[in-house]
């Protein structure tokens, strides 16, 4: 049968979440999606045995697959590089960590076939952000998320969990894989179609219980380089409000670098 689905998953030293993931995503698809539908690990050469892990799904009729990376290194570059070897025509990105429910992939997907380009929101009534979830790393994702409002509609664009139709990855120029935030690069650079809006998928949030985030103040960093260069896209390089935005970014970054602790 051939793949209509290809899940990908940046991964970095996440060999004690890899099993669990499969598990729960193909029991999640069920007997037939399950056949439609392949999972890609991309790991930048974790070393760790999450290449063990995933032959050993495979000898258990898994489809799941994994590229290592001997030479690059970063989330967003390893999601596209996923997207680029997958062989269906609907691609969804989610963390490896479970964080991302995986039981909430097939409805994922039903909203994906009518909506060019999907992404996860945890800001929407009934769902969230798990209520363990330190502090700091609210604050950190909810200005973040304040300072993309100019750039998208998108009520969560810092979710690493998000679909799109392949067809339209197809024009995509000049995407900057720096970073983490690859979603907002997507929905501020792909030409999609104006007349059909982009899904919204609410879900909540969990805790990660195996391994470590890879959040640093240097991802930190990359996310305002990004912006900055968002908003020049966006607005044009001469126009007064690009020029106040990208001061304000330009500020923080300074500020960032200097006491990594402010975010
Ligand atoms: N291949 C590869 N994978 C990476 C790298 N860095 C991180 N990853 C993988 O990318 C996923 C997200 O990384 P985390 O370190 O778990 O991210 P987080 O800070 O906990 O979560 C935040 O970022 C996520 C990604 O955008 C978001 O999904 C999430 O909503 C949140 O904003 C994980 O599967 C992790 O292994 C890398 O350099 N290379």
């Amino acid at each position: 049968m051939a793949i209509e689905n290809s899940i990908v998953v940046p991964a970095y030293h996440e060999k004690l979440n890899i099993g669990p993931l499969t598990k729960r995503l193909f029991a999640a698809l069920g007997n037939s999606d399950s056949k439609i539908t392949e999972l890609i690990f991309v790991d930048d050469n974790s070393q760790d045995g999450s290449v063990e892990e995933v032959e050993k799904l495979k000898k258990e009729g898994y489809n799941v697959n994994i590229i290592v990376r001997t030479t690059e290194r970063g989330l967003s570059s390893a999601v596209l590089r996923g997207f680029q070897e997958s062989k269906g025509e609907y691609l969804v990105c989610m963390d490896a960590d479970l964080q991302h429910p995986p039981e909430s992939v097939p409805d994922f997907l039903n909203k994906l076939r009518k909506h060019p380009f999907v992404i996860g929101t945890r800001y929407a009534a009934g769902v969230g952000i798990d209520k363990d979830w330190p502090l700091y790393r609210r604050v950190i994702s909810g200005g973040a998320r304040i300072l993309a409002v100019p750039l998208t509609t998108a009520t969560d664009p810092m979710s690493g969990f998000f679909g799109l139709q392949k067809k339209y990855l197809t024009s995509a120029k000049n995407i900057d894989t720096q970073g983490f935030k690859i979603a907002l690069e997507l929905l501020a650079k792909l030409p999609l179609p104006k007349d059909q809006p982009i899904g919204e998928f609410p879900y909540s949030f969990g805790v990660r219980t195996e391994g470590e985030s890879k959040l640093s103040s240097k991802v930190m960093i990359q996310y305002l380089q990004q912006l900055k260069d968002l908003y020049v896209y966006k607005f044009g390089a001469s126009t007064i409000v690009a020029t106040l935005l990208a001061l304000v970014v330009l500020v923080l970054l300074v500020l960032s670098s200097l006491f990594h602790a402010i975010f």
